[in-house]
Protein backbone atom coordinates (compact mmCIF):
# COMPACT_ATOMS: atom_id res chain seq x y z
CA UNK A 1 0.00 0.00 0.00
CA UNK A 2 2.49 1.97 0.74
CA UNK A 3 4.43 1.58 -2.42
CA UNK A 4 1.29 2.74 -4.09
CA UNK A 5 1.16 5.77 -2.60
CA UNK A 6 4.73 6.47 -3.32
CA UNK A 7 4.07 5.32 -7.44
CA UNK A 8 1.24 7.16 -7.25
CA UNK A 9 3.28 9.99 -6.18
CA UNK A 10 0.72 11.74 -4.09
CA UNK A 11 1.26 15.01 -2.29
CA UNK A 12 4.22 14.43 0.21
CA UNK A 13 1.66 15.56 3.45
CA UNK A 14 -0.59 12.36 2.46
CA UNK A 15 2.27 10.36 2.75
CA UNK A 16 3.31 11.74 6.02
CA UNK A 17 0.17 11.43 7.56
CA UNK A 18 -0.19 8.01 6.11
CA UNK A 19 2.76 6.94 7.71
CA UNK A 20 2.02 8.57 10.96
CA UNK A 21 5.06 11.22 10.86
CA UNK A 22 4.34 14.08 12.28
CA UNK A 23 7.74 15.92 12.26
CA UNK A 24 7.05 18.89 10.02
CA UNK A 25 3.92 19.45 12.14
CA UNK A 26 5.20 19.42 15.14
CA UNK A 27 8.43 22.10 14.28
CA UNK A 28 5.80 24.05 12.49
CA UNK A 29 3.53 24.70 15.44
CA UNK A 30 6.46 24.64 18.17
CA UNK A 31 7.78 27.59 16.45
CA UNK A 32 4.72 29.33 15.99
CA UNK A 33 4.55 28.54 20.12
CA UNK A 34 2.61 26.22 20.82
CA UNK A 35 2.95 23.91 23.54
CA UNK A 36 3.23 20.32 20.99
CA UNK A 37 3.09 17.04 22.25
CA UNK A 38 3.52 13.69 20.44
CA UNK A 39 2.31 11.45 23.01
CA UNK A 40 2.91 7.91 20.90
CA UNK A 41 3.43 6.99 17.04
CA UNK A 42 0.43 8.64 15.00
CA UNK A 43 -1.00 10.69 17.85
CA UNK A 44 -0.16 14.71 17.92
CA UNK A 45 -1.64 17.28 20.19
CA UNK A 46 -0.60 21.21 19.16
CA UNK A 47 -2.19 23.26 22.24
CA UNK A 48 -2.02 26.99 23.40
CA UNK A 49 0.65 28.24 25.92
CA UNK A 50 -1.26 30.46 27.24
CA UNK A 51 -3.48 29.63 30.23
CA UNK A 52 -5.70 32.54 29.77
CA UNK A 53 -7.32 31.28 26.41
CA UNK A 54 -9.78 29.02 26.32
CA UNK A 55 -10.10 27.71 23.37
CA UNK A 56 -12.22 24.62 21.97
CA UNK A 57 -10.61 21.15 21.90
CA UNK A 58 -11.03 19.59 18.75
CA UNK A 59 -9.80 15.74 18.32
CA UNK A 60 -9.57 14.71 14.68
CA UNK A 61 -9.02 10.43 13.93
CA UNK A 62 -8.76 8.83 10.74
CA UNK A 63 -7.54 5.66 9.65
CA UNK A 64 -9.28 3.23 12.48
CA UNK A 65 -10.00 1.61 9.77
CA UNK A 66 -6.64 1.03 7.86
CA UNK A 67 -8.55 0.50 4.67
CA UNK A 68 -10.51 4.28 4.66
CA UNK A 69 -8.46 6.59 3.01
CA UNK A 70 -10.13 9.09 2.05
CA UNK A 71 -10.34 11.06 5.41
CA UNK A 72 -6.72 10.47 5.54
CA UNK A 73 -6.27 12.92 2.29
CA UNK A 74 -8.90 15.49 3.16
CA UNK A 75 -7.10 15.07 6.91
CA UNK A 76 -3.38 15.65 5.16
CA UNK A 77 -4.92 18.46 3.35
CA UNK A 78 -6.03 20.58 5.51
CA UNK A 79 -2.96 20.21 8.18
CA UNK A 80 -0.41 20.95 5.37
CA UNK A 81 -2.05 24.09 4.51
CA UNK A 82 -2.04 25.25 8.69
CA UNK A 83 1.60 24.10 8.99
CA UNK A 84 2.31 26.88 6.46
CA UNK A 85 0.25 29.20 8.46
CA UNK A 86 0.36 27.87 12.12
CA UNK A 87 -0.48 31.17 13.84
CA UNK A 88 -3.88 30.62 11.90
CA UNK A 89 -4.58 27.35 15.00
CA UNK A 90 -7.42 28.64 16.32
CA UNK A 91 -8.60 25.49 18.81
CA UNK A 92 -6.60 23.51 20.83
CA UNK A 93 -6.35 20.26 18.42
CA UNK A 94 -5.58 16.32 18.79
CA UNK A 95 -4.98 14.30 15.34
CA UNK A 96 -4.66 10.79 15.80
CA UNK A 97 -4.41 8.27 13.28
CA UNK A 98 -5.95 5.00 14.09
CA UNK A 99 -4.72 1.50 12.80
CA UNK A 100 -1.38 2.41 11.44
CA UNK A 101 -0.38 -1.22 10.86
CA UNK A 102 -3.96 -1.84 9.28
CA UNK A 103 -3.25 1.57 6.94
CA UNK A 104 0.04 0.10 5.91
CA UNK A 105 -1.33 -3.08 4.69
CA UNK A 106 -4.88 -1.28 3.21
CA UNK A 107 -6.97 -3.37 5.32
CA UNK A 108 -9.87 -2.54 8.00
CA UNK A 109 -7.89 -3.94 10.72
CA UNK A 110 -4.81 -6.70 11.64
CA UNK A 111 -6.19 -9.00 13.76
CA UNK A 112 -9.36 -7.52 14.74
CA UNK A 113 -11.85 -4.44 14.69
CA UNK A 114 -10.11 -1.72 16.34
CA UNK A 115 -13.47 0.55 16.67
CA UNK A 116 -14.76 -2.07 19.09
CA UNK A 117 -11.77 -1.56 22.04
CA UNK A 118 -12.66 1.51 23.02
CA UNK A 119 -14.26 0.21 26.44
CA UNK A 120 -12.32 -1.83 29.35
CA UNK A 121 -14.13 -4.99 29.27
CA UNK A 122 -12.73 -6.26 25.30
CA UNK A 123 -13.16 -9.80 25.93
CA UNK A 124 -11.58 -12.46 23.67
CA UNK A 125 -10.14 -9.04 21.91
CA UNK A 126 -8.06 -8.42 24.26
CA UNK A 127 -4.64 -10.10 23.28
CA UNK A 128 -5.51 -8.79 19.96
CA UNK A 129 -2.75 -6.17 18.40
CA UNK A 130 -5.50 -3.60 18.24
CA UNK A 131 -6.24 -3.06 21.82
CA UNK A 132 -2.91 -1.79 22.29
CA UNK A 133 -3.23 0.09 20.33
CA UNK A 134 -6.39 1.42 21.80
CA UNK A 135 -4.96 1.66 25.40
CA UNK A 136 -2.41 4.15 24.11
CA UNK A 137 -5.43 5.75 22.18
CA UNK A 138 -7.22 5.99 25.05
CA UNK A 139 -4.62 7.67 27.43
CA UNK A 140 -3.72 10.17 25.35
CA UNK A 141 -7.34 10.72 24.73
CA UNK A 142 -8.19 10.92 28.44
CA UNK A 143 -4.55 14.04 28.68
CA UNK A 144 -6.57 15.81 25.62
CA UNK A 145 -10.11 16.23 27.15
CA UNK A 146 -9.00 15.87 30.93
CA UNK A 147 -10.74 19.29 33.06
CA UNK A 148 -14.62 19.74 32.76
CA UNK A 149 -15.12 22.89 31.68
CA UNK A 150 -14.12 22.96 27.88
CA UNK A 151 -15.82 22.87 24.83
CA UNK A 152 -14.93 19.58 23.17
CA UNK A 153 -15.45 17.99 19.93
CA UNK A 154 -14.14 14.45 18.44
CA UNK A 155 -14.58 13.85 15.03
CA UNK A 156 -13.68 10.34 13.88
CA UNK A 157 -13.89 10.76 10.11
CA UNK A 158 -14.64 6.65 8.12
CA UNK A 159 -15.75 5.54 5.20
CA UNK A 160 -18.35 2.83 4.46
CA UNK A 161 -17.68 -0.63 3.02
CA UNK A 162 -20.63 -0.49 1.08
CA UNK A 163 -22.91 2.56 -1.30
CA UNK A 164 -25.36 4.44 0.66
CA UNK A 165 -28.39 6.09 0.13
CA UNK A 166 -26.71 9.01 2.21
CA UNK A 167 -23.68 8.92 0.72
CA UNK A 168 -22.69 11.10 3.92
CA UNK A 169 -23.54 10.12 7.33
CA UNK A 170 -22.78 10.05 10.72
CA UNK A 171 -23.40 7.81 14.25
CA UNK A 172 -24.29 10.25 17.11
CA UNK A 173 -23.96 8.69 20.44
CA UNK A 174 -27.46 9.48 21.87
CA UNK A 175 -25.57 10.44 24.81
CA UNK A 176 -24.63 13.45 23.43
CA UNK A 177 -27.79 16.08 24.37
CA UNK A 178 -29.55 19.17 24.26
CA UNK A 179 -27.70 22.21 23.05
CA UNK A 180 -25.02 19.78 22.64
CA UNK A 181 -26.38 17.85 20.34
CA UNK A 182 -28.34 21.06 18.62
CA UNK A 183 -24.47 22.33 18.04
CA UNK A 184 -23.28 19.21 16.30
CA UNK A 185 -26.17 18.57 14.08
CA UNK A 186 -25.83 21.77 13.13
CA UNK A 187 -22.00 21.42 12.28
CA UNK A 188 -22.81 18.36 10.40
CA UNK A 189 -25.25 19.60 8.40
CA UNK A 190 -23.23 22.85 7.70
CA UNK A 191 -20.69 20.07 6.63
CA UNK A 192 -22.66 18.48 3.98
CA UNK A 193 -23.42 15.10 6.09
CA UNK A 194 -26.96 14.25 4.74
CA UNK A 195 -27.90 11.86 7.67
CA UNK A 196 -27.08 11.29 11.16
CA UNK A 197 -27.84 8.01 13.14
CA UNK A 198 -28.49 8.84 17.20
CA UNK A 199 -27.43 5.65 18.73
CA UNK A 200 -28.05 4.16 22.23
CA UNK A 201 -25.75 1.27 21.40
CA UNK A 202 -22.34 1.85 22.47
CA UNK A 203 -20.18 -1.00 20.55
CA UNK A 204 -17.08 0.13 21.90
CA UNK A 205 -16.47 2.85 18.79
CA UNK A 206 -14.43 5.74 19.68
CA UNK A 207 -16.45 8.65 19.41
CA UNK A 208 -19.16 7.00 21.60
CA UNK A 209 -15.88 6.50 24.04
CA UNK A 210 -15.05 10.19 23.81
CA UNK A 211 -18.73 11.78 24.34
CA UNK A 212 -19.53 8.89 27.31
CA UNK A 213 -16.35 9.86 29.36
CA UNK A 214 -15.60 13.36 28.67
CA UNK A 215 -18.50 14.64 27.51
CA UNK A 216 -17.25 15.46 23.80
CA UNK A 217 -19.90 16.34 21.41
CA UNK A 218 -19.19 14.24 18.44
CA UNK A 219 -19.97 11.35 15.91
CA UNK A 220 -18.24 8.96 13.61
CA UNK A 221 -18.87 10.31 10.30
CA UNK A 222 -18.67 8.57 6.56
CA UNK A 223 -17.47 10.40 3.97
CA UNK A 224 -18.41 8.26 0.56
CA UNK A 225 -17.16 4.65 0.34
CA UNK A 226 -13.36 2.58 1.02
CA UNK A 227 -11.32 3.39 -1.83
CA UNK A 228 -7.25 3.37 -2.16
CA UNK A 229 -4.55 6.35 -1.75
CA UNK A 230 -4.91 8.12 -5.16
CA UNK A 231 -8.44 6.90 -6.04
CA UNK A 232 -10.68 8.67 -3.54
CA UNK A 233 -13.55 11.43 -4.63
CA UNK A 234 -13.04 14.02 -2.21
CA UNK A 235 -15.43 15.97 -3.45
CA UNK A 236 -17.85 13.98 -1.38
CA UNK A 237 -15.83 15.15 1.56
CA UNK A 238 -15.35 18.91 0.55
CA UNK A 239 -18.16 20.16 2.85
CA UNK A 240 -16.66 18.74 6.07
CA UNK A 241 -13.30 20.00 5.01
CA UNK A 242 -14.36 23.87 4.51
CA UNK A 243 -16.24 23.38 8.09
CA UNK A 244 -13.28 22.10 9.47
CA UNK A 245 -10.85 24.42 7.91
CA UNK A 246 -13.05 27.13 9.27
CA UNK A 247 -13.04 25.71 12.95
CA UNK A 248 -9.84 25.13 13.21
CA UNK A 249 -8.80 28.65 11.89
CA UNK A 250 -11.60 30.02 13.93
CA UNK A 251 -12.51 28.41 17.27
CA UNK A 252 -16.28 28.75 16.03
CA UNK A 253 -18.82 27.41 14.03
CA UNK A 254 -20.64 28.60 11.30
CA UNK A 255 -24.44 29.34 11.81
CA UNK A 256 -26.08 27.01 9.99
CA UNK A 257 -30.16 26.39 9.92
CA UNK A 258 -29.43 22.70 7.46
CA UNK A 259 -29.98 19.93 9.22
CA UNK A 260 -29.26 16.22 8.40
CA UNK A 261 -31.92 13.64 8.57
CA UNK A 262 -31.91 12.32 11.56
CA UNK A 263 -32.49 8.60 12.41
CA UNK A 264 -32.59 6.43 15.39
CA UNK A 265 -31.61 2.90 16.14
CA UNK A 266 -33.88 0.72 16.68
CA UNK A 267 -32.17 -2.47 17.07
CA UNK A 268 -28.46 -3.49 16.96
CA UNK A 269 -27.79 -7.05 15.04
CA UNK A 270 -25.34 -8.44 17.16
CA UNK A 271 -23.61 -11.81 15.49
CA UNK A 272 -24.38 -14.53 18.21
CA UNK A 273 -22.42 -17.57 16.10
CA UNK A 274 -21.32 -19.04 13.61
CA UNK A 275 -25.36 -19.52 12.44
CA UNK A 276 -25.77 -15.85 12.01
CA UNK A 277 -27.35 -15.53 8.49
CA UNK A 278 -29.04 -12.01 6.71
CA UNK A 279 -31.95 -12.49 4.61
CA UNK A 280 -30.17 -10.22 2.24
CA UNK A 281 -26.91 -10.00 1.14
CA UNK A 282 -23.82 -8.15 2.76
CA UNK A 283 -23.77 -5.57 -0.22
CA UNK A 284 -26.78 -4.26 0.11
CA UNK A 285 -26.46 -0.90 0.44
CA UNK A 286 -27.43 1.44 3.58
CA UNK A 287 -30.60 3.04 4.38
CA UNK A 288 -32.10 0.12 2.04
CA UNK A 289 -35.30 -0.14 3.73
CA UNK A 290 -37.45 -3.03 5.11
CA UNK A 291 -41.23 -3.45 5.71
CA UNK A 292 -42.85 -4.28 8.97
CA UNK A 293 -42.73 -7.75 10.26
CA UNK A 294 -40.17 -9.11 7.17
CA UNK A 295 -37.13 -10.82 7.90
CA UNK A 296 -33.57 -9.71 8.70
CA UNK A 297 -31.76 -12.61 10.07
CA UNK A 298 -31.37 -15.52 11.88
CA UNK A 299 -29.00 -16.55 14.27
CA UNK A 300 -29.78 -20.06 15.73
CA UNK A 301 -33.01 -19.61 18.01
CA UNK A 302 -32.90 -15.96 17.61
CA UNK A 303 -34.95 -14.30 14.80
CA UNK A 304 -34.24 -10.50 14.20
CA UNK A 305 -37.53 -9.00 12.49
CA UNK A 306 -38.29 -5.58 11.66
CA UNK A 307 -40.81 -3.41 13.92
CA UNK A 308 -44.17 -1.44 13.81
CA UNK A 309 -42.16 0.48 11.72
CA UNK A 310 -40.39 0.49 8.30
CA UNK A 311 -37.00 0.14 9.32
CA UNK A 312 -33.10 0.71 7.43
CA UNK A 313 -30.63 -1.42 7.49
CA UNK A 314 -26.88 0.19 7.62
CA UNK A 315 -24.01 -1.35 7.74
CA UNK A 316 -24.96 -4.97 7.61
CA UNK A 317 -21.83 -7.11 8.18
CA UNK A 318 -22.27 -10.83 8.64
CA UNK A 319 -18.57 -11.63 8.61
CA UNK A 320 -18.10 -9.84 11.72
CA UNK A 321 -16.74 -12.38 14.88
CA UNK A 322 -19.76 -13.88 17.12
CA UNK A 323 -20.74 -11.30 19.89
CA UNK A 324 -20.16 -8.28 17.67
CA UNK A 325 -22.34 -6.27 15.99
CA UNK A 326 -23.56 -6.91 12.58
CA UNK A 327 -25.51 -4.37 11.40
CA UNK A 328 -28.10 -1.48 12.96
CA UNK A 329 -31.55 -1.07 12.02
CA UNK A 330 -32.72 2.18 11.98
CA UNK A 331 -35.88 4.40 11.82
CA UNK A 332 -36.57 7.70 11.21
CA UNK A 333 -36.53 10.15 14.30
O1 LIG B 1 -19.54 0.23 6.20
C1 LIG B 1 -19.43 -0.46 7.20
O2 LIG B 1 -20.01 -1.56 7.33
C2 LIG B 1 -18.56 -0.01 8.34
C3 LIG B 1 -18.13 1.44 8.27
C4 LIG B 1 -17.59 1.81 9.62
O3 LIG B 1 -16.44 1.56 9.86
N1 LIG B 1 -18.46 2.32 10.48
C5 LIG B 1 -18.15 2.51 11.86
C6 LIG B 1 -19.31 3.12 12.57
C7 LIG B 1 -19.01 3.35 14.03
C8 LIG B 1 -20.20 3.81 14.85
O4 LIG B 1 -21.20 3.09 14.94
O5 LIG B 1 -20.12 4.90 15.45
C9 LIG B 1 -17.82 1.16 12.47
O6 LIG B 1 -18.51 0.17 12.15
O7 LIG B 1 -16.90 1.09 13.28
ZN1 LIG C 1 -14.67 2.73 9.49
Amino acid sequence: MMQAIMENSLHDSVRSLAEADFTHAADSFANAGFKVRLPAKGILQVVSSSHMLRRPRLLLSVGVHGDETAPIEMLAQLLAALEREPHALAVDLMVVVGNMAAITEGKRFIDADLNRMFRSDRGDLAATAEAARADVIMRATASFFAGPDADKWHLDLHTAIRPSAYPTFAVVPAIIAGPRREALLGLLGRAGIEAAILNTKPAGTYSAYSAASFGAAGATVELGQVGEFGNNDLGIAAGMSRTLDHFMRTGRLEQNETRPRVFRVAQELVKRSDAFRMAFGKDTQNFTPLQPGSLIAEDGDTTYRVGGETEYVVFPNPDVRPGLRAGLMVVED
